[in-house]
């Protein structure tokens, strides 16, 4: 029971204790919201296990004590911990992946720098934290004090000799390199097309190479060498949909994207292109199937129309990505409306029965159509319903 548990939410009651250490053990956790309640004493080190962990919010509480080693959390994208006393330093986390609203330390006893945020986040988020320090604060941090010269610094060490002798060898390769370079006879024979695709790079961080398409402008992980793009045409498969006619590879590529969630199948981000028009855009890894059926499963499912079901825009597939691309959806999730809205009783059993039926009918609908070609949901969540 423990063990499948995937969203766990306390929040808005009178609950006191503290965490007990047991909660590394529900390893599915991906929903944690214990805010508005009275609970104490620090944070147990085994939450930095509960690597699925996408939305933790402890705000509003007693908790006290430096953080565990969170940042190991990658898909973490909600981190809400304001009013309460934790203290230590902020860690080191991927900020990239806050919306700005989505993260929050402020009114604890945290102290020392901010770390570097990557442009994202604003004061608001850290603010009633009276020894913390640097940008976005307006409280600047204190130059960190010089190291004491020791004996050992005044004398060069044969370990400082051997670092001077190794920089002028290194210098002097560099050198004979260059010359190398400038006389070697330029006439290079012309690259088949073949070996131009055994070069071909994916790089899973941002880098600043220049001659890189970017998937975001600086927010997104997702980043392709111009060799795929030079062997690889606009190979993106617009489905039926109006919504993206003449979607170009590139226009992916180019618009800025946010995170929206990381799943077992990959991220998704929330992708604006030019035109205005939102887009989900999921970037699949590790789906453990050929490019093939992929392609297939995608082009059947388009074909089963059905009001409540969201059918992919697109598709893109080469050896190096997939990408499926979906209308983005404003309103928010089940889970969102189930846990996060402020006013949980608007959503009263009337509706919950309806949203249910239509669930039911959606899915009833898509198996029968489907049964076939033996594609079936089987991810049915409450983030995976949208409104
Ligand atoms: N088309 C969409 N528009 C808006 N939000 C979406 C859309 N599709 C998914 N989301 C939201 O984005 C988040 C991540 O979605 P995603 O489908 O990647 O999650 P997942 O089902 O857990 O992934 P996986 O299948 O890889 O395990 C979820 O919170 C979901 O509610």
């Amino acid at each position: 029971m423990v063990n499948s548990l995937t969203i766990l939410s306390l929040k808005q009651n009178q609950i006191s204790g503290s965490i007990p250490e047991e909660i590394g053990q529900c390893k599915e956790l991906t929903h944690l919201y214990l805010s508005g309640n009275k609970f104490s004493g620090s944070l147990p080190n085994s939450l930095s296990q509960l690597v699925n962990l996408k939305r933790l919010d402890i705000s509003d509480n007693n908790f006290n004590g430096e953080l565990p080693d969170l940042p190991r959390i990658s898909g973490l994208v909600t981190y809400l911990q304001q009013n309460n006393h934790l203290s230590g330093k902020i860690p080191n986390f991927d900020f990239e992946n806050f919306k700005k609203s989505e993260f929050n330390v402020a009114n604890n006893n945290f102290s020392g720098p901010i770390p570097y945020l990557q442009g994202h986040l604003t004061a608001d988020s850290f603010f009633g934290n009276s020894e913390l320090c640097g940008e976005p604060l307006s409280t600047a941090c204190p130059p960190s004090p010089a190291p004491l010269p020791s004996a050992e610094d005044s004398t060069p060490s044969y370990k400082g000799f051997f670092f001077i002798y190794l920089g002028y060898i290194i210098l002097g390769v560099f050198i004979v390199l260059l010359l190398a370079l400038k006389f070697i006879p330029k006439n290079k024979p012309k690259t088949e097309k073949g070996d131009v695709e055994k070069n071909i790079i994916v790089d899973d961080k941002p880098s600043e190479t220049s001659n890189e398409f970017r998937f975001g402008v600086n927010r997104s992980e997702l980043s392709m060498t111009s060799f795929e793009s030079a062997v690889t045409p606009s190979t993106l498969l617009v489905l039926t949909s109006p919504l993206a006619k003449e979607l170009q590879f590139e226009d992916l590529l180019k618009a800025p994207a946010e995170l929206l969630g990381k799943g077992k199948h990959g991220s998704l981000y929330e992708v604006v292109l030019n035109s205005g028009v939102v887009l989900a855009v999921k970037r699949i890894k590790d789906w453990g199937i050929s490019e093939e059926e992929l392609r297939s499963r995608l082009q059947k499912t388009d074909q089963v129309r059905h009001p409540n079901i969201l059918p992919p825009v697109a598709f893109y597939c080469s050896k190096q990505e997939k990408l499926l691309v979906y209308e983005y959806q404003q309103n928010g999730s089940l889970c969102q409306v189930l846990h996060e809205l402020q006013n949980v009783h608007k959503f009263d059993w009337g509706s919950r029965l309806s949203v249910a039926a239509s669930i039911a009918e959606a899915l009833a609908y898509m198996h029968k159509e489907l049964h076939e070609d033996k594609i079936a949901h089987g991810n049915l969540k409450s983030t995976n319903i949208l409104f």
